[in-house]
């Protein structure tokens, strides 16, 4: 596979936006948007997403002729590479994944992934894969802790990595996840996914779009959901929505 060029913007609205009208304009990708600054950073469920001057916001466009739900799976494929480019530079021991896409820092969340799609005019569908790492800074004021990576750096690193190392790093490592995806299928994705992600066994609340649910994580279906067994007994897949792990909220 040849490399996906990566295009370097001085200030965007949205690295997601910028794919979304590239897409809706014709493009297919691949492509890397990356935006040293963005002034309407977009995060889940309608939040904003601050990305302050040193941290990498980031956008792949790609096309896929895969249904809707095998196509989603792209979430996972950027939380592994996101999580390749912080273990580059981080401590030991410190990067984790959590269900289903934030990758964290010794607990606390360096990282934002939002996956936007539509059809294309060409056929399939266009998916914006978009990526906020805290490189530099973290913000303050946000629902749960957040921190950045040049707050956990290896001894050996003196400075996190600029925005341009760190969007190539990063599309090296979605290229070697995607490579994995496109010819061995799903499964081994999951697998790796699974073995970097923590709080698959334990008390967790997802709060979906008008009820939470508190219960026991119990692992994930084939297709990556969340199994949530309830006081009941019965189980629950979550597919989307905020998960919280290890507390009930
Ligand atoms: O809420 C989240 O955790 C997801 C945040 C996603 C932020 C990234 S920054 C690059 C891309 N452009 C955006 O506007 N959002 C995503």
């Amino acid at each position: 596979m040849s490399p996906v060029p990566i295009l370097l913007l001085d200030q965007t609205d949205s690295t997601n936006a910028e794919a979304r009208r590239r897409a809706e304009a014709g493009e297919v990708g691949p492509q890397w948007i990356v935006a040293r600054r963005q002034t309407s950073g977009r995060g889940r469920r309608g939040r904003a997403w601050e990305s302050e001057t040193g941290n990498l916001a980031a956008t792949l466009l790609m096309t896929t002729q895969k249904p809707a739900a095998e196509a989603a799976q792209v979430t996972f494929l950027a939380a592994l590479a996101t999580a390749d480019l912080l273990e580059a530079f981080a401590a030991p021991g410190r990067v984790a994944i959590k269900w289903p896409n934030d990758v964290m820092i010794a607990g606390d969340k360096a990282v934002g992934i939002l996956i936007e799609s539509g059809t294309h005019s060409m056929g399939g569908l266009w998916l914006a894969v978009g990526i906020g790492v805290n490189l530099a800074h973290a913000p303050t004021g946000t629902e749960r802790p957040a921190t950045s990576l040049a707050a956990h750096l290896r001894s050996d690193v003196a400075y996190p990595p600029s925005v341009e190392a760190a969007a190539q790093v990063l599309a090296d490592a979605f290229a070697v996840w995607q490579q994995r995806w496109e010819t061995l299928g799903f499964q081994p994705v999951l697998d790796a996914w699974v073995a970097r992600t923590q709080g698959l066994d334990g008390p967790a609340t997802a709060r979906l779009d008008h009820e939470a649910i508190s219960g026991v994580a119990d692992g994930v279906a084939p297709d990556g959901a969340l199994r949530l067994k309830l006081a009941d007994g019965s189980m629950r897949l979550i597919s989307a929505g905020d998960v919280f792990f290890g507390e009930a909220v």
